[in-house]
């Protein structure tokens, strides 16, 4: 695959914040992104949201950070530092989605402003604990998505967004449809949980024509972050400048790679790994 840049030793590289949670086993969540970032070029920034009591088995617990104090790290890292890119992950409530949509006028940050924003629509953990409140539904569809450049929801959270149950590539791509008339400027719906399929495929749109990224389906248990990786693949590939369907080439293939090598971790799920750019013989 063709990989991203880094910057030379000494030079300030490209910039991109993720807007997340804490997984404290590692797998997810922020430190999840801060691997592809740094892996692919990019200088990692963090606005916390939550912190998780996280194992391979599953969360157990979550302390929520106040909305203010979210809405304060965007603010100060893009008044100082400077970013070409965010995401966002796990938002948890209404409140922070609430305040980073604020923040995100008032810096420039979202579909049509000078930083791409992509939403990953975290709403429950592959184990099924809950990540983002039942009732934050609303303002997730009516406020964040619609400044998204990209969304990217996995299916699950296709069916709590949209209330469309992808079974296939048709319904698959309904789902894109509604997601960009919510507002998005791209949708991504991921396919890795359609598991009856051989090939795990995304499919990406923008209200015009449909785009098809796939891969093999891999054959591992360990899978725990994938969706955080793809998106913060995306959101380095997007803070170098990248188009968004080049980006979600670069970022199918990376999370490709990264599911191939990824390696048990505890009792569990292990996680995704995109140590694989660094690995040696
Ligand atoms: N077993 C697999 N083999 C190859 N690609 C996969 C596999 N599982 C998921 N993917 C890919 O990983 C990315 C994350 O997908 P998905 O599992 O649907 O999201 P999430 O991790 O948010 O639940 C997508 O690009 C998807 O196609
Ligand atoms: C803190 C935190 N953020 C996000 C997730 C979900 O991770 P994701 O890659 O979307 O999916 P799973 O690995 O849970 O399937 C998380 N668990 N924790």
């Amino acid at each position: 695959m063709n990989l991203l840049p880094s910057a030379p030793l000494g030079a300030t590289p490209v910039r991109a914040m993720t807007i997340a949670g804490t997984d404290s086993g590692g797998g997810a969540g922020v430190a999840a992104d801060l691997r592809t970032f740094a892996l692919s070029g990019v200088h990692g920034c963090v606005a916390v949201t939550a912190v998780t009591v996280q194992n391979s088995l599953g969360v157990s617990a979550v302390h929520t950070i106040p909305p203010e104090v979210v809405a304060g790290q965007i603010r100060a890292v893009v008044t100082d530092i400077g970013v070409q890119a965010m995401k966002t992950g796990m938002l948890a409530n209404g409140a922070i989605i609430d305040a980073i949509v604020d923040v995100a006028a008032e810096v420039g940050l979202g579909r049509d402003r000078a930083i791409p924003l992509v939403v990953d629509p975290v709403c429950a953990s592959m184990h099924g604990h809950q990540l983002l409140a039942p009732e934050a539904m609303d303002t997730l569809r009516d406020r964040l998505i619609p400044i998204a450049t990209v969304v990217t929801p996995n299916l699950d959270e296709v069916r709590l967004i949209t209330g469309i149950d992808v079974v296939d590539g048709d319904t698959q791509r309904q789902a894109a449809v509604v997601l960009h008339e919510m507002g998005a400027q791209w949708a991504m719906v991921k396919g890795g949980h359609l598991r009856s399929s051989p090939r795990s495929a995304d499919i990406l749109y923008d209200g015009t024509e449909f785009l098809e990224f796939e891969h093999v389906r891999i054959d591992t248990p360990h899978d725990h972050g994938a969706g955080d990786t793809l998106a913060s693949a995306m959101c380095s590939a997007l803070a170098h400048g990248m188009s968004v369907p080049d980006a979600a080439t670069f970022a199918k293939a990376w999370v490709s790679e990264s599911i191939r090598w990824s390696y048990p971790l505890g009792k569990g799920h292990g996680p995704v790994n995109p140590l694989w750019r660094v690995a040696g013989p």
